[in-house]
């Protein structure tokens, strides 16, 4: 299967809607833990990690600093370009993530090619893999998601959006 160049459908999320998912995916995370620390993938990582961390009363917390996707300005970024890690973690939680004496959970917003899944998992191959969203490509790198959507969807955070007028549908729209 091919990651989608121009994904054809939109899966805009509200805030409300990204909080009630992750305390689901929190729900569904209590029974693979306790962890004894979080890393988030950055940036999009970040707002799931405060809300599992909070949820889970995780205290530790890493992030690894990864970037591939870049667009031009004023158009979402969807197009993939080369993975960059822009920061690693530390050698304590590499040795926790490789199952030397605790559990890691390492949280993402989402997964879509699992490019960036794969490139974190090779560093901490014994972690637990959550992200709140996934599409089919990268589902089988995900231990706990919630919600899966197609390849050619592309999910738009409310972190990246706002409110905006709408045409009518009846207008050809
Ligand atoms: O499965 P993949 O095809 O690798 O894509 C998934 C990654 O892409 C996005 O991050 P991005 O690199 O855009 O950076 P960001 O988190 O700073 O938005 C998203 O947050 C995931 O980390
Ligand atoms: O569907 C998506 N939405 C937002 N960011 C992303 N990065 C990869 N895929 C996506
Ligand atoms: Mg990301």
């Amino acid at each position: 299967m091919a990651a989608a160049a121009s994904p054809e459908k939109h899966f805009p999320v509200s805030w409300d809607m990204f909080h009630r998912d992750c305390r689901a995916l929190t729900w569904r995370l209590a029974g693979a833990g306790p962890f004894d620390a979080l890393v988030t993938v950055t940036r999009g990582g970040l707002v799931p990690a405060a809300i599992v961390a909070r949820e889970l009363g995780i205290r530790v917390i890493e992030t690894i600093c990864v970037a591939s996707y870049g667009g031009a300005a004023g158009v979402p970024d969807t197009q993939q370009g080369n993975l960059q890690i822009l920061k690693g973690v530390t050698d304590a939680i590499v040795a926790l993530g490789r199952g030397d004496g605790g559990k890691v959970l390492i949280v993402d917003d989402l997964v879509d090619t699992g490019k960036t899944a794969r490139v974190v998992r090779d560093l901490l191959p014994k972690a637990h893999f959550a992200t709140v969203y996934a599409k089919p490509m990268g589902r089988p790198l995900v231990d706990t998601f919630i919600t899966e959507v197609s390849q050619d969807t592309w999910i738009f955070f409310p972190w990246d959006t706002g409110l905006a007028f709408q045409p009518p549908i009846a207008g050809g729209a």
